[in-house]
C-alpha cells in the first residue's frame, strides 16, 4: 500500500493494494501491523456505514470532547470528501483538503482526530465505510457548516443543490467552533 501526504498535518492517502484476478480483486482494507509499519499505529472501536444518494451533504461533523479518528473509504460510487483542521496549535489550523474517493479508485483518507469531516455524495447509492479510534458520543458531537466563507471549501457541485440534515442545516461557523487546543 502507498502512504502519501496531504497538506493537513497527519491526514494521509492510502492507496491500498489490489490484487485483480478473472474472479474479480481482493485487497486488504485495514491491517494493523502494516498499518503501523506505515507511522499509523491506531486502535479501532467502532466501524460505520452508510448508504447516501447524489447530491446528500453529510459533515461537516466533529466530537469535542471524545475526538474520532476516522479511517474512511467508498465502496459503492463516489463521494468528494472533506476534512478541516480544528487544531488551535496547528499550522494549517482552519484549512481544508478534499479529494474523490470511489469505488473505482479505492482510495482511504487517514483523518486524524481533530478535524471537522465531510462529504458530498456525486453518485446515487453510495456505500461510505469507516473506522473510528472513538465511540460515538452525541453528547459531545458537533457541526461546522460546509459553506463557510472562512474556510471557503470548493466543492465540486456541477449543478448539484446539496441536501443536507436539519442538523447539518444548523453547521456553526469556524469562528464559532469549539475547536481543538
Ligand atoms: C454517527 C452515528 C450516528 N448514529 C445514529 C444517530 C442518528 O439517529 C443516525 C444518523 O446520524 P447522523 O445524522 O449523525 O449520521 P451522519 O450524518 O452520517 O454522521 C456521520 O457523518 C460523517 C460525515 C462523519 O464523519 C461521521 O463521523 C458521522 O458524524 O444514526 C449512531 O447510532 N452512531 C453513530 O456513530
Amino acid at each position: 500500500m502507498e502512504v502519501t501526504p496531504t497538506p493537513i498535518k497527519d491526514a494521509v492517502v492510502i492507496q491500498p493494494r489490489v490484487f485483480g484476478d478473472e474472479r474479480g480483486f481482493f485487497m486488504e482494507s485495514w491491517n494493523q501491523k502494516t498499518f503501523c509499519e506505515k507511522g499509523l499505529n491506531l486502535d479501532f472501536v467502532q466501524d460505520n456505514q452508510s448508504r447516501s444518494s447524489r447530491g446528500i451533504l453529510r459533515g461537516l461533523h466533529y466530537q469535542n470532547p471524545a475526538p474520532q479518528g476516522k479511517l474512511v473509504r467508498v465502496t459503492a460510487g463516489s463521494v468528494f470528501d472533506v476534512i478541516v483542521d480544528l487544531r488551535r496549535s496547528s499550522q494549517t489550523f482552519g484549512k481544508w483538503f478534499g479529494l474523490e474517493l470511489s469505488s473505482a479508485n479505492k482510495t482511504m483518507l487517514w483523518v486524524p482526530p481533530g478535524m471537522a469531516h465531510g462529504f458530498l455524495c456525486l453518485e446515487d447509492g453510495t456505500d461510505f465505510l469507516y473506522k473510528c479510534t472513538d465511540l460515538y458520543d452525541p453528547s459531545s458531537e458537533h457541526c461546522l457548516r460546509w459553506d463557510d466563507p472562512e474556510v471557503g471549501i470548493s466543492w465540486p457541485l456541477d449543478g448539484i443543490v446539496p441536501q443536507l440534515s436539519a442538523k447539518d442545516q444548523n453547521g456553526r461557523s469556524l469562528a464559532e467552533t469549539v475547536g481543538y487546543p
